[in-house]
């Protein structure tokens, strides 16, 4: 739809785009990405013709963009600039009709019933009607911001060009704006050409991107190009790291402030206070800690303070505790939004908690192990299983620095440790008098200070993996002893 080739321009002898090359396909969200003063909007500024191009040239739809005439570009695409050259004494109303310009004819201009009707549309898409009779200068400027979209969208463009549609939108106008944008480009084939700031909603909402980093490319292709986290730190000097979002199958970024960087060392066993009663067990950290867990609260990977465990009594049959948990940690003053939380046949005063320094990293265990409800759960039904309340919580919290790979191979770790633990000191199911292979549903947490010791694998071949099995089997065989069940002879 756009085919720019090897061009080059700018505002005085030496141009700001150098030599670019760059095809945008018709029906496509095109992004460019770069930072201030990259020549994005010079780029944009030869595209539309507003710049004279020094060498090469710019096709729209195979035509040369200096040979259309100012009514056929008008046609063609529509621009939404950062500088507004309108009149301040206009309404709302007539701003949009302007966008109606090139369909009308003759000395006087008149507009038609498709024109009100095309100005209706737009001025409902992008909310707002209400504000047609209201003058240009007295709206907001996110409000200006839709008005003036909505003048580029009355003009019924093959190609809608944006520079920095989304600037001064607050988020509900922002994804507001541009799912309308998406929806007109999938369903009328509407061709998009933006720039953008926010890396995320890039991500979100374009199909390729192009990276412009003093007027040449540095990635032009899929936004998942942009998972380069090298080439952003290059072009935006920010630490940044690439996740996925959770739904959207598209790359996330999350930017480390500089602040953030070098946090204070703190020492493992001053940074936490443990409280057991009858009712709960309680573990709060001053820091918060990396955690990733199967907790009924605060489930999957988090930052959190707080690791807590209630006490209920066997015929305790609620499918979904959350709200229980909830109220009971608000009636303990312990912030819910900060923490894990589980539920436990077992008394908290039996638990087990272990503290031990292994090859140098400092590790705590604490095990809760309610042995009654022990199932092995090859001889019964997952069904019969799932109404038994959970009676083994593991919590491990160690004081490294675990990359995301390591948190997960550490966490498999612990759960084939505390397999080989229960093997070693096998349990009876009291159905099947079988030997239990686990107990139902168990929760497990592995949480990590952040500092220290870095490791990048905490598989079970190595010594991290290896120490904690150790400290997971020391944990097992104590608690175990407590509860003195074996497996019948
Ligand atoms: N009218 C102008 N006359 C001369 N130089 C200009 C003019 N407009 C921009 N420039 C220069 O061209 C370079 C690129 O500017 P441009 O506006 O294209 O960057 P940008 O990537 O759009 O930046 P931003 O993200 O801040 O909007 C900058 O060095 C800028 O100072």
């Amino acid at each position: 739809m756009i085919s720019i080739h090897n061009l080059s321009g700018g505002y005085t002898s030496s141009p700001i785009i150098n030599g670019l090359d760059l095809d945008i396909l018709k029906g496509e969200f095109f992004a460019l990405l770069g930072k201030n003063g990259s020549g994005k909007t010079t780029l944009f500024k030869l595209v539309t013709g507003q710049l004279p191009i020094k060498s090469g040239n710019v096709l729209v739809s195979g035509k040369d963009i200096q040979s259309l005439s100012k009514l056929e570009k008008a046609k063609k695409m529509a621009v939404l600039t950062q500088e507004v050259h309108v009149s301040f004494d206009y309404t709302v109303e007539e701003i949009i009709s302007l966008g109606r310009y090139p369909y009308q004819r003759g000395f006087f201009k008149h507009m038609s019933k498709k024109d009100w009707k095309v100005i209706e549309e737009v001025m409902e898409l992008t909310n707002v009607t209400d504000l047609r009779k209201a003058p240009f200068r007295m709206i907001s400027g996110g409000e200006k911001q839709r008005v003036l979209l909505a003048k580029a969208l009355a003009q019924e463009p093959e190609i809608l060009l944006l520079d920095e549609p989304t600037n001064h939108l607050d988020i509900k106008h922002t994804f507001h704006l541009l799912d309308l944008l998406k929806d007109r480009q999938q369903m009328m084939g509407l061709t998009i050409f933006a720039i953008l700031h926010d890396l995320n909603v890039a991500s979100l909402y374009a199909d390729r991107i192009a990276l412009l980093h003093d007027g040449s490319f540095l990635e032009v292709g899929d936004v998942d190009r942009l998972r380069k986290v090298d080439q952003l730190k290059k072009v935006y000097e920010v630490k940044v790291n690439s996740q996925s979002h959770p739904i959207v199958p598209k790359p996330q970024f999350l930017m480390t402030p500089n602040y953030a960087a070098s946090r204070e060392f703190y020492r493992f066993e001053d940074s936490y206070q443990l409280k057991r009663s009858d009712e709960y067990l309680h573990v709060q950290f001053d820091q918060p800690l990396r955690t990733i867990s199967n907790g009924v609260m605060g489930a999957g990977l988090q930052w959190l303070k707080h690791f807590c465990a209630f006490h209920v009594e066997k015929d305790y049959d609620n499918p979904s505790p959350e709200r229980d948990l909830q109220n009971w940690m608000e009636k303990y003053s312990i912030p819910y939004e900060q923490a894990v939380g589980m539920i436990t046949t077992a008394k908290p005063v039996d638990t087990v908690v272990i503290t031990e320094t292994i090859e140098n990293i400092e590790m705590m265990i604490i095990l809760t192990l309610e042995t009654g409800n022990a199932v092995d759960i090859t001889k019964r039904s997952g069904s019969e299983a799932d109404q038994v309340i959970s009676c083994m919580n593991m919590m491990l919290f160690i004081d490294a620095d675990f990359t995301d790979g390591a948190l997960v191979s550490g966490y498999m770790s612990a759960v084939e440790a505390k397999t080989k633990a229960l093997q070693n000191q096998p349990l009876s199911d009291p159905h099947s008098h079988t030997v239990a292979a686990d107990t139902p549903p168990d929760v497990m947490v592995l949480a990590l200070t952040q500092q220290g010791m870095k490791i990048s694998n905490a598989g079970n071949r190595t010594m991290i993996g290896k120490g904690m099995a150790q400290l997971v089997n020391r944990a097992f065989k104590e608690v175990l002893n407590k509860h003195l069940l074996k497996v019948p002879q």
